[in-house]
């Protein structure tokens, strides 16, 4: 057992979660990241100190099996970032069944068991730092619906349900928050017509990066009034 007391980031090997990993250890915190498939930026992550652990959270071993890593590994934490997220959507050559399962795994099932399952670890973190977060990446869609993303919206709805019932759970020692960005970034595939369609979907018209989303994560890291709350990330596509 190490006496460091982490910020653990799902899925932190690409975009945002990269991004709020490297701002992080920057910042000075201890970063734990997981990936599923293996790329060039974990060596880069290794480099600067941070924790890679490799997990797949499709199946309940796979959550099983990271908490046990981590519970075998630490005794506190600092916070956990749920950002680990497959944006799939209905296709014709995907079974409903087996998607729904994949998104409810991923993005309700995997935070659950992982915010009980860390509560004491959490609790000291919260003793030793100060203050110790939870912080959900839901979406947009997770109030609004999607027509092509039906699985994943309802699966984010379920994520932003969660943190209701960890900020009632867990006050006063963890703060419990979502951010609910509309679009961050587009993908490398995406054509200049679906990309038109997006950019109008909001009030400002821009993509905005990767690095608003850093910046939300740190005023919720900062912040020591805000609980049970949803950041929206959404260029004012509400009002649209
Ligand atoms: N990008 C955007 O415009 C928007 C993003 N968001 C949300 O913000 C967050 C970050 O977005 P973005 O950086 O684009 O996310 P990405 O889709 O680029 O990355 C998500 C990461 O999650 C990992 N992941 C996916 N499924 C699993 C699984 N079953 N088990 C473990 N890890 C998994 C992926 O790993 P691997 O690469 O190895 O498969 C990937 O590295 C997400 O929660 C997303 O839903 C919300 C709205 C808009
Ligand atoms: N896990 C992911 N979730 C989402 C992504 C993504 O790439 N990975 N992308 C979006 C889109 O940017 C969308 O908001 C606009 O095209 C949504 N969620």
């Amino acid at each position: 057992m190490i006496h460091d007391v982490p910020i653990i980031i799902t899925g932190g090997a690409q975009r945002l979660g990269l991004a709020c990993a490297k701002a992080l250890v920057e910042d000075g915190h201890q970063v734990v990241i997981t990936y599923r498939r293996n790329k060039p930026s974990i060596v880069e992550l290794e480099e600067r100190g941070v924790h890679c652990i490799r997990a797949d959270f499709s199946s309940q071993s796979g959550v099983d099996e990271f908490i046990a890593q981590i519970q075998q590994r630490y005794n506190a934490l600092r916070g956990i970032i749920h950002n680990a997220s497959d944006w799939q959507s209905e296709a014709e050559d995907i079974d409903p069944s087996e998607l729904m399962e994949r998104m409810w795994y991923v993005h309700v099932f995997a935070p659950y068991r992982m915010n009980l399952a860390f509560e004491a670890l959490l609790s000291a973190g919260s003793v030793r730092k100060g203050k110790a977060d939870i912080i959900h990446m839901t979406d947009y869609v997770a109030e609004k619906g999607s027509g092509k993303h039906i699985a994943y919206a309802a699966s984010k709805a379920g994520l932003a349900n969660l943190t209701c019932s960890f900020a009632k759970r867990y006050a006063p020692l963890v703060n419990v928050n979502s951010i609910a960005p509309s679009l961050l970034m587009f993908n490398p595939e995406d054509d200049e017509e679906y990309r038109q369609q997006a950019l109008n979907k909001s009030l400002l018209h821009q993509e905005p990066g990767e690095q608003e989303g850093v910046l939300a994560v740190k005023y919720i890291l900062e912040n020591r009034y805000m609980t049970g709350r949803t950041l929206s990330l959404d260029g004012g596509r509400h009002l649209v």
